[in-house]
């Protein structure tokens, strides 16, 4: 596709590569598979890639979908292999800044000179990555929510080079593929979903470090309250529902009295140096059994498929 040109229609079938086969690489490339796209994917470890078309396939049958869709994903070991022929390159490697730089230089010595490369990195600049790039104008961020081929959202983000035509491609490949995307302006920390999602975990925090309730209480006010409306009534179109004054007059009070330290709280830092990481330690916030975490993941893909239905 010309990156530099007016905006190009949705190609019908697009060349895919997925660069990372892990938690959200392998179901980015399930959802462009879906949609009719020929994909490859490649991952940096052996056993990840190896397994990506089972983890694809049991998916699939999850959901409902199409299995023969998996026949469009076609893993590869060697990244240059798998981005020569693409057309669109995303890359869903581990989030680290140093990694995706030199995995983007090799992307751009081995991809079609008209290849859109676009990264999912969940809050890294987008400048950042892209910045010793030749061509940047074809660079873009693609932000998924996991599960990829739950959440509806993908964040678009373009830098201060990104051509319109990127824009308008990286779009319309997305809504093409049954995705809801957004255009995101300018390439902020956190883009806008994270943003807004860690100023209320930021809060979240600050009420369990200040003893105004434990963590248990922080959940269940969000999920029996504004959580309950928050997929059909986003913050400021509650704003205009119960008014712009009243707004005004809550902030005046609310505002002041709320966390606003630039930093992480030092109540999660204390529980990181001890070694209550979460799930993962069998506590953090709360103390977690295999059986309360295996039900609550459960619940939320429950939860997940009931909304896309
Ligand atoms: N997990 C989420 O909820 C979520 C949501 C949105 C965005 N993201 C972002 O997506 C990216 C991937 O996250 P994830 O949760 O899938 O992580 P993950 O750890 O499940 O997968 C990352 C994969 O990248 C592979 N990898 C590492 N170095 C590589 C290399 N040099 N070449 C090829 N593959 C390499 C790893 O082997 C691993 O399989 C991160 O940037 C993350 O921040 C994650």
């Amino acid at each position: 596709m010309s990156t530099t040109g007016s905006s190009p229609a949705p190609a019908q079938s697009v060349r895919i590569a997925v660069i990372g086969a892990g938690m959200m690489g392998h179901g980015i490339a399930q959802v462009f598979a879906l949609a009719g796209h020929s994909v490859t994917i490649t991952d940096a470890h052996a056993p990840t890639l190896a397994s990506a078309l089972s983890r694809v396939e049991a998916n699939l049958i999850d959901l409902g979908e199409d299995v023969s869709a998996v026949r469009r994903i076609r893993p590869v070991e060697s990244l240059a292999e798998a981005v020569r022929d693409a057309d669109f390159v995303v890359e869903a490697a581990s989030e680290n800044l140093e990694l995706k730089r030199k995995l983007f230089a090799e992307v751009e010595a081995a991809a079609p000179a008209g290849a859109v490369l676009a990264s999912n990195t969940s809050v890294i600049p987008i400048t950042e990555i892209m910045r010793n790039l030749t061509r940047r104008e074809r660079a873009v961020g693609t932000h998924w929510w996991n599960p990829p081929f739950l959440v509806p959202l993908v964040e678009v983000i373009g830098t201060e080079w990104t051509s319109d035509a990127t824009i308008a491609f990286t779009m319309a490949l997305h809504e093409g593929a049954g995705k809801t995307p957004v255009h995101v302006k300018k390439d902020v920390p956190g883009f806008v979903g994270n943003r807004l999602q860690h100023a209320l975990w930021r809060e979240a925090v600050s009420l369990v470090e200040h003893g105004i309730c434990d963590a248990e209480t922080v959940d269940t006010v969000i999920k029996a309250s504004f959580g309950r409306r928050l997929a059909v009534l986003g913050p400021l179109e509650n704003a205009d529902l119960v008014g712009t004054d009243l707004t005004l007059a809550i902030h005046q009070t609310v505002l002041p009295a709320i966390e606003a330290r630039p930093g992480p709280s030092p109540y999660l830092e204390t529980l990181v140096k001890e070694g209550r990481l979460g799930m993962k330690s069998g506590e953090g916030f709360r103390r977690w059994t295999p059986e309360e975490q295996a039900a609550l993941k459960k619940r939320v893909v429950d939860h997940l498929k009931k909304a896309r239905d």
